[in-house]
């Protein structure tokens, strides 16, 4: 257990008769991200302000530690620990991005000299600098975000709560916010991030659980997720016709297109089920010129875990 940057066991919320989070188990290891998807309303944000100690879980609920510290016992402990960003930012948009800086530092009672040489670097390292006399009003939404995370990294947590940090934002600034959010990371922060993109999910998430009806449909790394619902399979593609054919005949439960000379058999990309494959090419000496897994995307999952009703938004930067 020691290993874990988070660890909740039976996380239960209710407010009024409304059951939001009903028995909700969180293993998160350090130095990895872990993102908390669900359908708007689904009670990520809750997730987050519980774990974050903004709000305390229902009495019910069982162990949660967070940075090896108990929630219930030591929540100032654990504030010291964690940063959180998100849909309640701590920009001030009335002074300048160096000043809410310095802010920060002051909240962390660090030293004059050493505040602005932390802001300084902060402002430098997220591309802020020039920005920094300005108020923070006049600051692009991208802008806004890298503020909000640098504030956060003054005081050096180990955990870092993200609650859709890239809501709102341009594929550029997306990317860049996924960028820093790789750089923390490699620098053995812990992540935790909610979104409502499956690619951001996919592109950035170690493990991924799925929140639906107050549960966890679901959790696991994005490959392992997408081995849960069906429309996997496994491509082979033939240059010579007679190979094409004599694989056609022997891989009798593929189905063939004449046209590409390609044979598609269901799998769901694991080694094994590939492995079994190959072995019977092998066997009856075929060798295809191309082999492709397809796996089910993230969307996918969703639909299959929470219904079609439920997709989540997702950004179409390939049809720009
Ligand atoms: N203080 C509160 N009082 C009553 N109900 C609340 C309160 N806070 C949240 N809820 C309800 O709890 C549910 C979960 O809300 P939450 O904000 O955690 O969802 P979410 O998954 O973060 O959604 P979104 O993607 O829209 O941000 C919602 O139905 C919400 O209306």
């Amino acid at each position: 257990m020691t290993d874990l940057a988070i660890a909740a066991n039976g996380l239960r919320k209710s407010y009024g008769d409304k059951t939001v989070l009903d028995g909700v188990d969180l293993a998160v290891p350090q130095g990895t991200v872990f993102s908390l998807l669900g359908p708007n309303g689904a009670g990520k944000t809750t997730a987050v302000k519980i774990l974050s100690t903004l709000i305390s879980p229902d009495p019910a609920s069982g162990e949660i530690r967070v940075g090896g510290y108990d929630l219930a016992a030591d929540p100032q402990a654990i504030r010291a620990a964690i940063g959180v960003t998100g849909q309640f930012s701590a920009v001030d948009g009335l002074i300048t991005g160096e000043e809410n800086m310095l802010l920060m530092a002051d909240l962390h009672h660090l030293p004059k000299r050493e505040g602005r040489r932390v802001a300084a670097e902060l402002l430098e390292r997220f591309d802020l600098t020039d920005a920094a006399k300005k108020p923070a009003s006049t600051y692009s939404g991208g802008m806004k975000r890298r503020l909000d995370i640098a504030m956060t990294l003054v005081g050096d947590p180990r955990i870092i709560f993200l609650d859709e940090p890239t809501t709102g934002l341009d594929p550029r600034a997306r990317h860049n916010m996924w960028q820093i959010i790789r750089e923390l990371v490699t620098g053995g922060v812990t992540v935790f991030l909610t979104t409502q993109y499956l690619e951001e999910a996919d592109e950035l998430a170690d493990r991924i659980a799925v929140l639906h009806d107050g549960r966890l449909a679901a959790e696991g790394s994005p490959d392992e997720l997408k081995r849960l619902v069906p429309g996997g399979h496994v491509r082979l593609r033939f240059t010579d016709p007679a190979a094409y054919h004599n694989a056609a005949t022997t891989l009798r439960d593929a189905t063939p297109d004449d046209e590409t000379l390609a044979l598609q058999l269901p799998s769901d990309g694991s080694q094994r089920q590939l492995r079994a494959i190959l072995d019977r090419l092998d066997e009856a000496g075929i060798e295809a010129d191309e082999l492709t897994v397809h796996t089910p995307d993230l969307d996918d999952v969703f639909f299959a875990l929470t219904g079609p009703a439920n997709l989540p938004h997702q950004p179409k930067e390939t049809a720009r």
